[in-house]
């Protein structure tokens, strides 16, 4: 009994352990991983670095003083029938390969990341181009250049894929703040219209838009932010909004009338600011601030389609109000996500110049190279490959061009239509009506005026 005890005790000590060690990874991958994953990780990274370098073909060569042999050892057959070969040690240079110097490996929630010396001749397109071998190499998930700086280049490596399934809560992070998904970093994905006043959404069908649409009407509809809706589909999409909506435009002509009140809105915001000497409305006294309005637009390509020619002066118009908009937007509060399918010059010149407007860009799953060039084309083409990789079933995940100049993969949140309408309903008293959006009644600026504005580009400096 005392000598199966002994044998087996061991043995049931080290299962007990391997459980234990799978079930903490399991419930709390993330102080799993940096106990003992990342420690584990970042001897290997160091220990393999030079064989790794090498496989990838970024080493360089140098010449080393190292110990060498003359002639080839006897071993074997040789050895055993008594041969006696005659060595002599040596210092000579030998040419070895260098590989570039290895910072320290910093641990991230989702993985690690390094800083790696450029040797000469070197640029951070040499390590991007390795990316794929060093995710194999190192066996994570995936690995991206985060950053570089001359003779240096930041990798970050990412475990695993947390965009596998993401169940953050929506939320209202601030005003014009909304929390709606996680970047591949496992950083939260924060829209924020305040930073980036202007957004463009593309995708194919089933890839997501809505979805996401759903996350900001519901982090939107808890604000003091007033929601209009333009729908060309015949309101399809936003009409189970529209309780929370201060306006929902579903036909041309009334598309043509909402537009024309916000450009008398703006008028009147840019009065205002006049009259208190500030350049946009954030520098307002708080009780005089109108009302930030968000303009979602889902499907822009129906807002540009001419069924007939009598449409053109129509559609002509339409766009120059939208851009005009636009331009004036940051400064007097009002704010532009647009939504479709495809975004092509196709459409006519008002479009193109529309998303140069849409500063804000998010690409979700596409079916033809073209739509992904039109949203991201000005980006780093390597955000164009992520865009034309994102698998079918992986809905919502799109790549976002971030405030800080960086492309990123993210992926929404889920959230159903009901959920939305839910929030819609639920909030529908936040919702202002247009006598609401201006909180002092003054005389609109002139059309000369309008047109001539030249907007205020620096960004806010107001925290509200
Ligand atoms: N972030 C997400 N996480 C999980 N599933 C998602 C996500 N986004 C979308 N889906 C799934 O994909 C389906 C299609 O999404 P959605 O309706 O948003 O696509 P869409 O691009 O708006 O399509 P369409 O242009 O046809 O309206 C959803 O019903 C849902 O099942």
């Amino acid at each position: 009994m005392t000598d199966a005890l002994t044998v087996f005790a061991p043995c049931l000590f080290t299962l007990a352990v391997i459980l234990g060690l799978v079930v903490w990874n399991r419930r709390h991958p993330t102080s799993f991983w940096l106990t003992v994953g990342y420690p584990r990780k970042a001897v290997s990274v160091y220990l393999t670095w030079g064989n790794v370098a090498a496989g990838c073909g970024l080493t360089t060569k140098r010449r080393r003083l190292r110990w060498t042999f003359d002639g080839v050892p006897a071993l074997g057959t040789a050895l055993h029938a008594g041969t006696v070969v005659s060595q002599r040690r040596k210092v000579r240079r030998v040419v070895v390969d260098k590989p570039p110097r290895l910072g320290l490996v910093r641990p991230l929630a989702n993985g690690f990341r390094v800083t790696v010396g450029l040797a000469d001749g070197q640029t951070p397109d040499d390590y991007a181009a390795k990316l794929p071998n060093l995710a194999h190499a190192w066996r994570v998930h995936s690995v991206r250049v985060l950053d570089w700086k001359p003779g240096r280049v930041t990798l970050q490596a990412t475990r695993c894929d947390p965009l596998t399934r993401v169940d953050v809560p929506v939320l209202a992070d601030g005003l014009l703040r909304v929390r709606v998904g996680l970047l591949e970093t496992s950083a939260p994905w924060v829209i924020d219209f305040r930073t980036v006043p202007h957004w463009l959404i593309t995708g194919a069908t089933q890839s997501g838009k809505s979805t996401l649409l759903n996350a900001l009407i519901c982090g939107l509809a808890p604000q003091r932010v007033a929601l209009i809706g333009f729908d060309l589909k015949g309101g399809v999409e936003l009409t189970p909004y529209r309780e929370r909506m201060t306006e929902l435009a579903t036909e041309r002509a009334e598309c043509v009338q909402v537009l024309g009140d916000l450009v008398a809105e703006i008028k009147r915001r840019m009065a205002l600011c006049t009259a208190h000497r500030v350049r946009n409305i954030w520098k307002l006294p708080e009780q005089v601030r109108p009302v930030p309005v968000v303009v979602l637009v889902d499907e822009v390509a129906e807002l540009f389609l001419m069924a007939d020619k009598s449409e053109k002066d129509e559609i002509a118009a339409t766009a120059v109000q939208l851009i005009r908009l636009a331009q004036l937007g940051r400064a007097f509060g009002l704010y532009l996500l647009v939504c479709g399918q495809r975004v092509g010059s196709d459409l006519g010149p008002g479009v193109t110049a529309l998303r140069a407007q849409l500063s804000g860009r998010i690409c979700h799953r596409v079916n033809d190279p073209e739509t992904a060039n039109m949203t991201l084309g000005d980006m780093d083409p390597a955000a164009l490959q992520a865009a034309r990789l994102i698998p079918a079933n992986q809905p919502g995940v799109a790549i976002l061009a971030a405030d800080d100049g960086r492309w990123y993969r993210v992926r929404s949140v889920y959230v159903s239509e009901e959920q939305a309408e839910h929030a819609a309903a639920t909030y529908a008293h936040m919702r202002p009506t247009w006598a609401e959006m201006t909180t002092v009644t003054v005389q609109p600026v002139s059309e000369a005026e309008f047109a001539g504005y030249i907007p205020d580009t620096q960004p806010e400096s107001d925290p509200a």
